[in-house]
């Protein structure tokens, strides 16, 4: 089984602003409790006032607040177990590829809080159980909600996949693109990096390892 993920967010897009409630709660985000918002507000402050901007101009007088609900949001998942999404199984006399391709994300680099953005692709081997398809998206869009590097969001997922499902083989390809190398430092925009995290079977044999490969490299019919 093959499925590709357009990610398609438009229901969520819609910004009523009418609707928005006060301070730190976004539409379509509750409140992170793990997160100081007033001490990401301060901050914000002095990162403005030393850059030589004036954070009591107009044009400024919310970024502070709007930056503290963007940190909120993108690290969402630092706390969290995104493995709970794979608790719900369903048994299922399948013991082929399950792959979700193109499931797109956006993370954050540890080392300069900067966005790296791209796909990730998900095989699993099964073993008498299968999970709901888009649970491997949650996983995904929930472990990219933390400052980290591209490898630990590689092999993160790679290992809930193969611990939750008891997994016979799970391949996790990431590509991404990280804003610290294409808006500034090196400036290379148009670079890409690739992570793959092989488990069980995929790693051990070579023919199951090109098979999936095959079928994450096929271009889209
Ligand atoms: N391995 C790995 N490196 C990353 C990732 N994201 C960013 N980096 C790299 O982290 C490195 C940090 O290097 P440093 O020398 O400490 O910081 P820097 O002076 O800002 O480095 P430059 O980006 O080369 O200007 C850079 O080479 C980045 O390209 C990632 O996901 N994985
Ligand atoms: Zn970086």
């Amino acid at each position: 089984m093959i499925a590709s993920s357009k990610n398609d967010s438009s229901e969520e897009g819609e910004d009523t602003a009418t609707e928005r409630q006060p301070f730190f709660v976004d539409k379509n985000e509750p409140k992170n409790d793990s997160v100081d918002y007033p001490a990401i507000e301060a901050a914000v402050r002095v990162i403005l006032e030393s850059v030589g901007e004036d954070p009591d101009r107009d044009g400024l007088l919310e970024t502070p607040a709007r930056v503290a609900r963007m940190y909120a949001e993108m690290f969402a998942g630092l706390k969290s177990d995104p493995g709970r999404h794979l608790a719900k199984v369903f048994e299922e006399d399948y013991d082929e590829i399950v792959l979700v391709r193109d499931i797109s994300f956006c993370s954050m680099c540890e080392h300069h809080l900067l966005p790296f953005t791209g796909k990730a692709h998900i095989a699993y081997l099964p073993s008498g159980k299968v999970v709901g398809l888009s649970k491997l998206a949650r996983v995904v869009e929930e472990v990219a909600r933390r400052p980290q590097v591209q490898e630990r969001l590689t092999h993160t997922v790679a290992n809930l996949i193969e611990e939750r499902l008891s997994a016979r083989g799970v391949a996790v390809v990431v590509e991404s693109t990280h804003s610290c190398m294409t808006m500034r430092g090196i400036r290379k925009p148009g670079s890409l990096c690739l992570t793959s995290a092989m488990r069980g079977t995929f790693k051990t044999d070579p023919k199951s390892r090109a098979e999936v490969l095959g079928l994450i490299n096929r271009s889209a019919s």
